[in-house]
């Protein structure tokens, strides 16, 4: 699936980000270069603070770099737009806005017709099994429903790559277990090219194609791990693929990795 020859369809290049004054402000990340293939799905884990969120923040345009630079396509990416778009932990929907208004909100942000609104808003019901919940307001969902409208308001502007801060972090145990089975089917079934934030090594080693380890901060890549998405375990939900014995030894080394950088901490 991965083609390294090909140009990435995001590279992020010499990126250093300083908080504050160069030198004297905080360094969140250190000179850390990342390139995502089209149709990849990268999972990003490290230490609590070692600047993941903000290699992210950065990949999507949200915050500059200090240093280095964002492709798309191999051409800088230039400012933030629908071609990027970003999933957070905090599902961030407007609460006094139906589930059908918030998903088309971007749409009508960017002038799309009526009837092409209308036509992805069903689509997207669809494969978020949002169906019944269209009329709802987010208040009357619970968290698991409020991240699938997220998840829907995003993928509804067709994005060329998907940016996901820890979409599940403030889910309970079993809706994160369905969402990250959905999320695996729709890569499975779509392609996204995907770039994901998380503190679980076992949800990377589940949903990544090639899970980045990054250093304790200033955070720099410590190690990259490639998962084939071929592999049986990818294929089917995560109870059975935790019980791989692939699944088991990659977990094992990923782990080995964060907790020496937070044992350094
Ligand atoms: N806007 C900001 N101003 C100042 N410092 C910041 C800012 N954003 C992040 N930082 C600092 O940069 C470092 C990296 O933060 P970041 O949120 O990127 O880490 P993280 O790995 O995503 O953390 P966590 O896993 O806990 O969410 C931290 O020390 C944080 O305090």
């Amino acid at each position: 699936m991965q083609n390294q020859q090909s140009t990435p369809k995001l590279e992020l290049r010499n990126i250093t980000k300083w908080f504050g004054p160069k030198d004297t402000g905080v360094c969140a990340v250190d000179n850390c270069s990342l390139a995502v293939q089209k149709g990849e799905f990268i999972c990003v884990v490290g230490p609590s603070g070692c600047g993941k969120s903000t290699l992210m923040t950065v990949g999507a345009g949200l915050e500059q770099p200090t240093e280095g630079e964002i492709l798309v396509d191999g051409k800088p990416a230039g400012p933030p737009g629908p071609q990027r778009s970003v999933v957070f932990q905090k599902f961030a929907l407007f609460p006094s806005e139906t589930v059908a208004q918030n998903i088309k909100f971007g749409l009508q942000m960017c002038g799309v017709d009526a009837k092409e609104q209308e036509r992805r808003l069903v689509e997207q019901l669809k494969i978020m099994k949002l169906e019944q919940f269209r009329d709802a307001y987010p208040s009357e969902l619970s968290g698991g429903m409020q991240q699938r409208v997220a998840i829907a308001r995003s993928l509804v502007m067709q994005p060329e790559i998907l940016l996901m801060d820890e979409p599940f972090g403030a889910l309970d145990a079993q809706t994160r277990t369905i969402l990250q089975e959905e999320v695996q089917r729709l890569h499975r079934e779509h392609h996204y090219t995907v770039l994901f934030i998380t503190h679980s090594v076992e949800e990377a080693v589940y949903l990544g194609d090639r899970v980045i380890v990054m250093s304790r901060r200033p955070g720099r890549i410590k190690k990259e791990i490639s998962l084939p998405r071929d592999v049986v375990w990818k294929r089917g939900d995560i109870e059975v693929a935790a019980e791989h014995p692939d699944f088991i030894a990659a977990r094992r080394e990923i782990w080995a990795l964060v907790r020496e950088e937070i044992i350094a901490q």
